[in-house]
């Protein structure tokens, strides 16, 4: 098991996070919030980059910051922004980073061959880095970041610039391998967690606001969503009113979903609440500016 303990970081005078308390055992974690929330902070403690002002991270009982190499033999990590050679193949970079990590070179051959075939690279294993689009080096990204076999895989905004397609692939990618290890991804896509993560975790104010399964996550507006159709004009006193969701043109007036907190009107929906509503709902104020 990982586990946060009291955790609080700082940059100069600024508080990002504080009393940071996580679990993590085997399946999908969703660390989901808006930009600049501390995603990025926590990952970068998670993976020793930073170290925790108080609190400490434990893998088996121990400070991860103690285990030091010992703890990142068994980590895996995609940062937002990965560095490789342009003219490389993916095989020549993932060799480079096994004869970096000092792996002999045929068990790294063995190895190379099972990732590829893993993240579906196999046919492109010699072509050029360069001619890759942006959801094949993702997928030579997470190849890197599973060369050790790691016990906990660590993505930070890993699905940026892939199309839908490549989306699917990747939640389909992080399911098979959250069965035997930790996965936590940290997005601001709702969708890209929303059909994966056994646990979502939310940020707010510095603290962790949930820790949960979607199902429960999205108790907190339950018996609030509506949906109902209005005229244009009616549209801005709307929104006064309510917590707009979602709005849509359709015919001539203007389809809304939204989040109604006292006594509904007859004439309007329920609706069954999404991950999406609740995180709109949350960050009203952060989405908004
Ligand atoms: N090295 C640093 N020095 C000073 N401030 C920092 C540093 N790193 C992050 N911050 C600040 O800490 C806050 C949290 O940043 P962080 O990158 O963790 O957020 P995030 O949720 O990952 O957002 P993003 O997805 O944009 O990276 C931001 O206000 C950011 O400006």
């Amino acid at each position: 098991m990982l586990a946060v303990r009291q955790v609080e970081k700082s940059f100069s005078d600024m508080k990002v996070l504080e009393n940071i308390n996580l679990e993590f055992t085997n399946g999908v974690y969703g660390l989901l919030a808006p930009n600049g929330a501390g995603k990025t902070t926590l990952i970068k403690m998670l993976v020793t980059l930073l170290f925790p002002d108080r609190g400490e991270i434990r893998y088996k009982g121990e400070n991860i910051r103690k285990l030091d190499e010992k703890y990142r033999a068994v980590l895996g990590y995609l940062p937002q922004q990965f560095g490789y050679y342009k003219n490389y193949t993916p095989k020549q970079y993932l060799r480079y980073l096994a004869a970096l990590k000092g792996v002999e070179a045929r068990q790294a051959d063995e190895r190379i061959a099972e990732l590829l075939e893993l993240v579906a690279l196999k046919d492109v294993a010699n072509k050029r880095l360069k001619k890759f689009s942006g959801g094949m080096l993702q997928r030579v990204g997470i190849a890197q970041a599973m060369l050790n076999d790691p016990e906990i895989l660590i993505l930070d905004e890993p699905t940026a610039g892939l199309d839908p397609k490549e989306r699917a692939r990747f939640r389909n990618l992080m399911s098979e391998l959250a069965r035997d290890r930790i996965v936590i991804l940290s997005t601001h896509i709702v969708s890209d967690v929303e059909s994966i993560a056994n646990e979502i975790i939310m940020i707010k104010d510095k603290q962790v606001l949930y820790k949960a399964p979607i199902a429960e996550i999205c108790h907190v507006v339950a018996g609030k969503v509506y949906e109902t159709t209005i005229e244009f004009a009616q549209a801005p006193a709307f929104r006064q009113q309510y917590i707009s969701l979602a709005e849509k043109q359709e015919e001539g007036q203007m389809k809304v979903r939204f989040i109604c907190e006292d006594q509904p009107r007859p004439e309007w929906k329920a609706a069954a609440p999404t991950l999406e509503d609740v995180f709109l709902y949350i960050y009203r104020d952060e989405v908004e500016q």
